[in-house]
């Protein structure tokens, strides 16, 4: 381990973070700031040098510097027994009733989310870690503050844990090296795996991972080298560590076979993150002109050709080279007081889970509890007696750039309605997050980052192009100022007028709302000013 600087820790008191900020535990995450943090840096800078290009020439390929690793046989490790049958992963952020309640769903793998379900405040961020320790340990339990009690039904045979640590892009504000931020990645990751590899592999299971919002094979290859130099350190055997990998951004849909390469021998799967994939279509092209304005934020469906392009491709690359392809979210949520809200989030889950199954997922994700069993009985209806579909190779599956790219060819209009739920809807959302809540029901509909990037960007990329709308109105920014007056007003009328004005939060997500989707520079992502905002409050 290299000498550990001086690592400063300094945030709001959080129950128990004496246990997960040990010594040693920040120790284990200095050494990998020192070692990788100017590595993650240069990454970010390819990034916006890549996005430069893109905003001069909208045009995407398949690498032609990686053709011998696209054409080479090779395959990936074989998945671990704990991973061999992932038919239904729950996701959910890792408060401690939804922790409990993920672990109690049935489901075979849970997702728990440091990342698109969840605000960065520090309480969240080390509360986080605190849950996943006792998770992991079988002994997480809660009372609610009206008294009712939570605790594993059956500690034996939870779901398998897979936390997903937030992107490369971000940075975590309370812990500092020398003075700057460490890497929100590589402190996630290095909390978890220092406090519960050991653990977990004396359990069978393994330390695995959901590496979120990659944009290249060599942010994959910083991973990987992060894995395996964190496994050396700690003695755990080399390939304990797995990873899958969202492949959620335009730019690593062109590189599938090679962020599984990079990843080979930590590499669990490949799944089809679709909501922040959307996001990164409309901000890599959102200055291209009409061809990649897409319509109405709830037309685009899985079915769009560039979808269906995206995700059989996905799927035909895994089984491919031995990978696990794991099916996404789809957004509508159940409700337990609406039963026609209920049969309608079924309804449209159902035929979401079947695509998927029928395309050769091996598994997919769902967001609610209640969902669980419908994922089951569909894949389970699929795999028969099987635990995965690895062996049922898609070589009818042809895909070219162009199909990857066919943004125009994807049906849908775009209303003054669609304009206003994205208005609306982020609105409601980036008032949840700087709350701390960053997952909500809104409209029946699961909210989340991704979600939300997407309304605010395509509002963006509306104004920006000058689209026309089927109303026959030009979005400009006086109309998006319009709108978003109109919708705050409706707010008040649902949400209760006394509420909001008693709650100076709404005016903040307003306000940000409006900074990030109609400001000239268009920022990166949401949540980075909106993580400005939640320091700031955390400081007044
Ligand atoms: C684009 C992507 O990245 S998708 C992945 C990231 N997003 C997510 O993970 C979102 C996951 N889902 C959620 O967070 C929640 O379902 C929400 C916020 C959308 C809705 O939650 P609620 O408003 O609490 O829903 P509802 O009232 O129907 O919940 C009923 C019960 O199920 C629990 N529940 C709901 N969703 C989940 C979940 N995903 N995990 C665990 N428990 C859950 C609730 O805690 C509640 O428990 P209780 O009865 O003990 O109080
Ligand atoms: O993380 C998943 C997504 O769809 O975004
Ligand atoms: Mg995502």
């Amino acid at each position: 381990m290299s000498a550990p600087g001086p690592l400063t820790v300094d945030g709001p008191a959080v129950d128990r973070s004496e246990q997960v900020l040990t010594q040693e535990a920040l120790e284990f995450v200095a050494d990998l700031q020192r070692r990788f943090g100017a590595r993650r840096d240069e990454l970010l800078q390819a990034r916006r040098t890549r996005r430069e290009a893109l905003s001069r020439e909208p045009v995407l390929d398949f690498l032609p510097e990686t053709a011998e690793v696209r054409a080479g046989d090779w395959t990936v490790a074989p998945p671990p027994p704990a991973l061999t049958d992932r038919r239904v992963e729950i996701t959910g952020p890792t408060d401690r009733k939804m922790a409990i309640n993920a672990l109690n769903s049935g489901a075979r793998v849970w997702l728990a989310d440091l990342e698109d379900a969840n605000t960065p405040h520090w309480a969240n961020v080390v509360g986080g870690q605190v849950n996943l320790y006792d998770a992991v340990r079988g002994t997480i339990a809660f009372t609610s503050s009206q008294g009712k009690k939570y605790a594993l039904r059956d500690a034996s045979a939870t779901p398998v844990i897979v936390p997903r640590p937030r992107g490369w892009h971000f940075d975590e504000a309370h812990v500092t090296l020398d003075g700057n931020p460490v890497v929100a990645a590589l402190f996630d990751f290095g909390l978890y795996f220092f406090h519960n590899a050991a653990e977990l592999v004396s359990q069978g299971r393994g330390p695995y991972f959901y590496l979120p919002k990659m944009e290249s094979h060599l942010e994959a290859r910083l991973w990987d080298d992060v894995f395996t130099h964190a496994e050396r350190t700690l003695g755990i055997e080399h390939g304990t560590i797995r990873a899958t990998v969202l492949i959620e951004t335009i730019t690593a849909a062109f590189e599938m076979d090679e962020i599984l390469y990079e990843l080979r021998d930590h590499a669990a799967g490949l799944n089809a993150g679709r909501w922040d994939y959307l996001f990164s279509i409309i901000k890599n092209f959102r200055d291209a002109g009409p061809d990649f304005t897409l319509p109405d934020r709830n037309a685009v469906t899985m079915a769009a050709p560039m979808m269906k392009a995206y995700s059989e491709l996905l799927v035909k690359t895994c089984h491919r080279r031995g990978a696990m392809a794991i099916g996404g979210m789809a957004a509508f949520i159940p409700s337990r007081r609406d039963a026609e809200a209920n049969e309608r989030a079924f309804a449209k889950v159902r035929e979401d889970k079947t695509r998927e199954a029928r395309a050769g997922f091996d598994g997919s994700w769902v967001a609610h509890p209640d969902l669980v069993p419908i994922c089951a009985e569909i894949f389970g209806e699929t795999l028969g007696d099987a635990d995965n579909q690895l062996s049922r190779q898609r070589d009818d599956v042809e895909v070219t750039a162009a199909d990857l790219l066919a943004v125009s060819q994807t049906p849908g209009a775009r209303t003054l309605e669609g304009l206003r739920e994205n208005v609306t809807i982020g609105i409601q959302y980036v008032h949840a997050w700087l709350s701390g809540n960053g997952a909500a029901g809104i409209n029946n509909l699961m909210e989340d980052a991704a979600t939300a990037e997407i309304s605010r960007s395509q509002v963006w990329q509306w104004m920006t192009n000058g689209v026309v709308l089927e109303s026959g109105e030009t979005v400009t920014r006086e109309l998006v100022e319009r709108v978003v007056e109109e919708q705050f007003a409706a707010l008040g009328a649902t949400v209760g007028s006394d509420v909001v004005e008693a709650d100076p939060l709404w005016d903040r997500a307003r306000e940000l709302f409006v900074t990030t989707a109609v400001a000239q520079d268009f920022p990166d992502f949401l949540t980075l000013p909106a993580y400005e905002e939640v320091l700031r409050l955390e400081r007044a």
